[in-house]
């Protein structure tokens, strides 16, 4: 997979080339490119933004700085992802999905966010996907930019040291992971529950669901509602 950023703080994407993800980039299974949004500016003071048409706060990031830089880093076909607090929820589900994509070029908004005729004109183009990472407001995208690849380039085959892993993960079943633990067996008076010490995998499995189905129930019960309806069998009981 091959991911572009578009942004005005390069550095903010750094983390990407740290950890796992930079070692994904070493082995290369995938291939990350940064580009500073101000490159393709014409002005002395290299400015990416002006004040709304009908007033109101802050400013608007202009059109024509951001077209020529799409027109440039999408002239090969890719999928534009613009976060955005206006955006569809960003979730596993879709995770998965662009996992799936052969390239991503993720747009990253500042100030009151892009001139909305950039994503309109690049949706008569290429697939284009205004996506939020929650309903709070940040400063710019490039930070949901850092949550969103994480969470797609983690699946892709060879990234995690463990395939299995990401398949146990939290939401892959629709559900909350339950509770973890590790040696030792007693911890500050607080004991690792017993069934994870059986040995009796069929057990512990069942204990692991059930853990799960509570912990989803209690924190998440709208996770509970949108499982497909085959998704629970007569051994569930969400207590
Ligand atoms: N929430 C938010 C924002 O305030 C600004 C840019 C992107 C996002 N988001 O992806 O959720």
């Amino acid at each position: 997979m091959r991911i572009d950023v578009v942004t005005i703080f390069p550095e903010y994407l750094e983390p990407l080339r740290a950890a796992l993800l930079g070692r994904a980039i070493e082995r290369g299974l995938i291939e990350v490119d940064v580009h500073d949004l101000r490159d393709w500016t014409h002005d002395v003071h290299r400015s990416v933004d002006d004040s709304p048409y009908g007033g109101g706060p802050g400013m608007v990031m202009k059109p024509q700085i951001w077209g020529a830089a799409l027109d440039e880093v999408c002239a090969t076909p890719a999928r534009l992802i613009v976060p955005s607090p206006a955006g569809r929820p960003f979730t596993q589900a879709m995770a998965h999905e662009l996992a799936a994509e052969p390239r991503l070029v993720f747009a990253c908004g500042r100030y009151e966010g892009i001139d909305q005729r950039v994503i309109d004109d690049a949706a008569t183009r290429m697939p284009v996907d205004e996506v939020s990472i929650g309903d709070y407001v940040l400063i710019g995208g490039e930070v949901a930019v850092l949550v969103m690849v994480e969470a797609i380039v983690r699946l892709l085959p060879g990234v995690l040291g463990n395939q299995l892993s990401h398949e146990q993960d939290s939401f892959s079943d629709g559900l909350l992971e339950g509770p973890s633990y590790t040696r030792p067996e007693v911890w500050r008076g607080l004991a690792v529950p017993e069934v994870l010490r059986s040995g009796n995998h069929a057990l512990i499995d069942r204990w692991r669901r059930d853990q799960a189905l509570a912990r989803t129930y209690e924190r998440r019960p709208d996770l509970l509602a949108a499982l497909p309806e085959d998704a629970l069998d007569q051994h569930d009981h969400a207590v």
